[in-house]
């Protein structure tokens, strides 16, 4: 059977909107599907683990956003339950990058064609990440962003991803780089005025951002994103090409890849995982080639 675990609050009420169309679609077609709605954070994880465990559960399709996803992937990492989407938040990157339509109605065809297919993922301190995970600037980005009040409002008029934006340009002002110490499968290196480290699972970011353009989902490893000894005004000027996946040759960047990565701080630096918070320095990052079941 088919589970649906639906975030009513994504997208700013996006979500339980979406999946009223979706469960009348069933309803006509008959389709036998179970449904659980989340009623705080956290909560689409435990649901996760608690059909995983049954022996009911063919695939438990997300109905919301990336956070949604995030949770049900940590739910069912390792499993052989399979992970479906409808996208119904503001970032939506899992659905890019897997090729997962923007639109329900086509999102849900593919869902109905069970077609499973194996992926990778990753973990930061135990947490997994089926997307990416980002370290320092963009940990402080993810966080600030979705206790924002403007996230709320912008997502009512369908421009969510627009709030990652806003964060971005407030926290230029006033973030402070700090020096790392980085191993990647043994080799290590140390970088001074760090603003960030993004480690991706796969190229899309923040909505829509290109941070990684070669990260695939599928080829056992993460790659790097390393953005360093950058001043704030040139920093905003390139930021724009992240979103073609330009801004890899600029001086200031340096794309690396690994299965075993560390990261320690001078000073702790924030972790997000899939845009949601996941502590702080030290690091310890790994690959998880073909853990995740996707449909
Ligand atoms: N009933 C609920 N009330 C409040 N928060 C919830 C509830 N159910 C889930 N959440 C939390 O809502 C957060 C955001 O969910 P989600 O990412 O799915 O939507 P979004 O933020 O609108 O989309 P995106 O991540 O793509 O921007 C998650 O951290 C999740 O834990």
């Amino acid at each position: 059977m088919i589970w649906f675990v639906v975030n009513p609050m994504s997208g700013n009420g996006r979500g339980m909107r979406i999946w009223q169309q979706v469960e009348r679609v069933l309803a006509e077609r008959r389709i036998e599907y179970g449904c659980r709605l989340t009623e705080r954070p956290g909560h689409a994880r435990q649901i996760a683990v608690e059909l995983a465990g049954g022996d009911q559960a063919a695939a438990i399709v997300a109905v919301g956003g990336d956070g949604t996803v995030h949770e049900v992937a940590n739910g069912l990492i390792g499993t052989p339950v399979a992970i479906g989407f409808i996208p119904a938040g503001s970032g939506n990157d899992f659905a890019r990058s897997l090729g997962i339509p923007a639109k329900w109605q086509e999102a849900l065809e593919r869902v109905l064609l069970l077609q499973r297919t194996r992926i990778d993922a990753g973990a930061v301190n135990g947490r997994i990440f089926a997307i990416s995970s980002g370290i320092g600037f963009d940990g402080d980005v993810a966080y600030y962003t979705n206790r924002s009040w403007y996230k709320r409002w912008l997502n009512r008029f369908g421009l969510g991803s627009l709030s990652y934006v806003v964060t971005v340009l407030r926290l230029l002002i006033t973030y402070k780089p700090s020096d790392i110490e980085l191993d990647i499968d043994g080799n290590r290196s140390v970088h001074r005025g760090v603003w960030l480290i993004a480690i991706a699972n796969m190229p899309y970011y923040g909505g829509g951002m290109k941070i990684c353009p070669e990260a695939r989902h599928n080829d056992g490893i993460l790659h790097m994103c390393l953005v360093a000894n950058i001043g704030r005004l040139e920093l905003l000027r390139f930021f724009p090409r992240v979103y073609r996946g330009t801004h890899t040759t600029h001086p200031s960047v340096t794309m690396l890849a690994g299965s075993r990565i560390r990261i320690e701080a001078s000073v702790p630096m924030t972790i997000h995982t899939d845009g949601e918070f996941g502590g702080s320095t030290p690091a310890h990052i790994v690959a998880l080639p073909q853990q995740l079941y996707v449909l």
